[in-house]
């Protein structure tokens, strides 16, 4: 993941910096033979050599390290950033969300997998880094007492590796009966009003003492195996150490095959021989446990890399022939005919709930039609192209909905457009007294700064305005409006709008008049007002 999502230029200034932090048990090792050497020879030269010379170093060291902890962040952060971004790019581009369950993954799941997965890797790399140097570095003062010490070390380890089975299933008995106990306890609780009119106490304390006596032996059981399984392990280690390195190295010294300094530095550095290569198999356990979130964010990144359909400007003509809408086993309507052609300026109604707002979602593509057929440009709407249908609409709906953000970036939503453009959108909308009066800048959407709901409606139309898209949906746009702004919006939606499908459920004659076409979604009847 680092490698993949990271910055490569921090990761490869990470490296030189980890394999220096992670040499200070090499150093440690060799000041410690130094030492010795110094005072089995009663040499005070060697002895200030090390003393200023190791210290020097270790300083150096823990210096490097304070960088070392900066670039490891700067590098989690940087893997945290990107995967996040891929993420939102995914969820941005999906059809249907469950908004509890992408929270949760952006928030539990990623953290989890900071923790768990890339910490985990950076981990992974200073252990190995740290092993080589070690290994390196011991083999060369002396192989022979090198290889005791990783012998002595890996059998308490394999071993532990072997009982830590045993201890998960310990465990793993002594959680299922806790559930049981809980469950238990809940039931024997529930029951208290029973205990109480008969006056049966005895009864519950005996029935709840029974069902802790079954917890407390299984948690007894798994204590005693883990508590004797590390008194084991402790016991097996000393003695392994004892046995191996310790006899078989002072065997060597007495022997001549090497010195007591050079013994007392193996000693010292195969622990970062023994502790690594230990710990990287953890790590890598630790690893495997977010290979589902890693499975997941694979797919996101497959699902942001799909390309978006462009902008249509191809709006010809959208027809419906006898369809029907069925929403939550409900049927809305049947039977319905609409034809547009680009510059229609069409008018649906129907009273409320009757499916207004259904047909336009159908329009869409969010809904589908349970009968009849759906032709956009004299072809068929069918589920796999309503993302293409997309970009040929605006869409003013009856919830309007502003981001925390600036009015500008409210209108915009990141794309391209520029004052003027900004402005003129502002105006047609009825918005130019507000933009002056608070700013472009002004940050709205927070509950402390929100405009009113006709303004917030009139920020949606001017949203849609902007855009100048092919074909304008408008959701009882001026419902939220004073009559005064109602009649500035309707021309504003009339005029602007190259190709305008409205639905109402309640318009003035004279605002009908100005349309191409009246439908009562009711009866399908069409009205070309004269
Ligand atoms: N998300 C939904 N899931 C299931 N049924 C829904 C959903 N939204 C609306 N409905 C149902 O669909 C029917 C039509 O609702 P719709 O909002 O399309 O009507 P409408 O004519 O636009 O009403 P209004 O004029 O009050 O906005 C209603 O019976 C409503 O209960």
């Amino acid at each position: 993941m680092i490698w993949k999502y990271g910055n490569k230029r921090t990761l490869f200034l990470l490296m030189p910096l980890m394999i220096i932090g992670n040499s200070i048990s090499v150093i440690t090792g060799l000041m410690t033979s130094c030492f010795i050497t110094a005072a089995t020879n009663k040499n005070m030269v060697l002895f200030w050599q090390t003393a200023f010379l190791g210290t020097a170093c270790l300083i150096l060291v823990t210096l490097i390290n304070l960088m070392m902890v900066r670039v490891k962040n700067k590098l989690i952060m940087e893997v945290n950033l990107r995967i996040k971004a891929i993420v939102l790019e995914s969820i941005a581009k999906k059809s249907q969300i469950d908004s509890g369950d992408e929270l949760s993954f952006m928030t539990n799941d990623l953290k989890l997998l900071e923790t768990k997965g890339i910490e985990n890797e950076i981990n992974i790399l200073g252990l190995i880094f740290e092993f080589v140097i070690a290994f390196v570095v011991a083999l060369t003062l002396d192989w022979l007492v090198t290889l005791a010490f990783i012998l002595a070390g890996v059998v308490p380890a394999l071993l532990s590796a072997k009982l830590g089975g045993r201890i998960e299933a310990a465990s793993t008995a002594w959680s299922k009966s806790n559930s049981a106990y809980t469950g238990q306890l809940k039931n024997l609780f529930e029951g208290l009003a029973i205990i109480q009119l008969y006056q049966s106490f005895a009864f519950f304390t005996a029935k709840g003492l029974r069902e802790s006596r079954r917890l407390e032996k299984a948690l007894r059981k798994m204590n005693i195996l883990v508590g004797q399984v590390e008194q084991l392990l402790t016991g097996i280690a000393y003695i392994a150490l004892m046995l191996l390195p310790f006899s078989f190295g002072i065997y060597r010294v007495i022997q001549g095959a090497t010195t007591l300094a050079i013994f007392m530095g193996v000693m010292q550095v195969s622990n970062s021989v023994i502790n690594p290569m230990l710990n990287i198999f953890t790590k890598i356990n630790e690893l495997k446990t977010t290979k589902p979130i890693q499975a997941k964010i694979k797919i996101a990144l497959q699902r942001g890399q799909q390309t978006v359909a462009e902008p249509a400007n191809d709006f010809v003509k959208l027809t419906l022939t006898d369809v029907g809408l069925k929403r939550a086993g409900k049927q809305l309507f049947t039977h319905f005919n609409l034809r547009v052609q680009a510059g229609d300026k069409v008018l649906i109604m129907a009273p409320s709930g009757f499916g207004k707002s259904s047909l336009l979602k159908a329009l869409l593509g969010e809904l589908t039609f349970n009968q009849g057929s759906y032709q956009f440009n004299q072809q068929p709407v069918i589920p796999a192209t309503t993302q293409t249908l997309l970009p040929n609409f605006a869409y003013i709906t009856q919830q309007p909905f502003l981001f925390v953000d600036s009015l500008t970036n409210n209108l915009t939503l990141g794309s391209d457009f520029n004052n003027q453009q900004i402005t003129a959108a502002l105006a047609a909308s009825d918005l130019t007294e507000l933009s002056k009066e608070k700013g472009l800048d002004y940050q709205v959407g927070s509950d402390s700064r929100q405009l009113s709901g006709g303004q917030i409606q009139r920020l949606e139309i001017a949203r849609a305005i902007l855009r100048q898209r092919p074909i304008v949906l408008a959701d009882e746009p001026t419902s939220a409006l004073d009559e005064e702004s109602a009649a500035i919006i309707q021309q504003t939606l009339l005029t602007q709008a190259e190709t305008l499908i409205q639905v109402s459920h309640k318009v003035p004659l004279s605002v009908q008049a100005q349309f191409t076409k009246v439908i009562h979604l009711d009866n399908s009847a069409v009205i070309v007002p004269s």
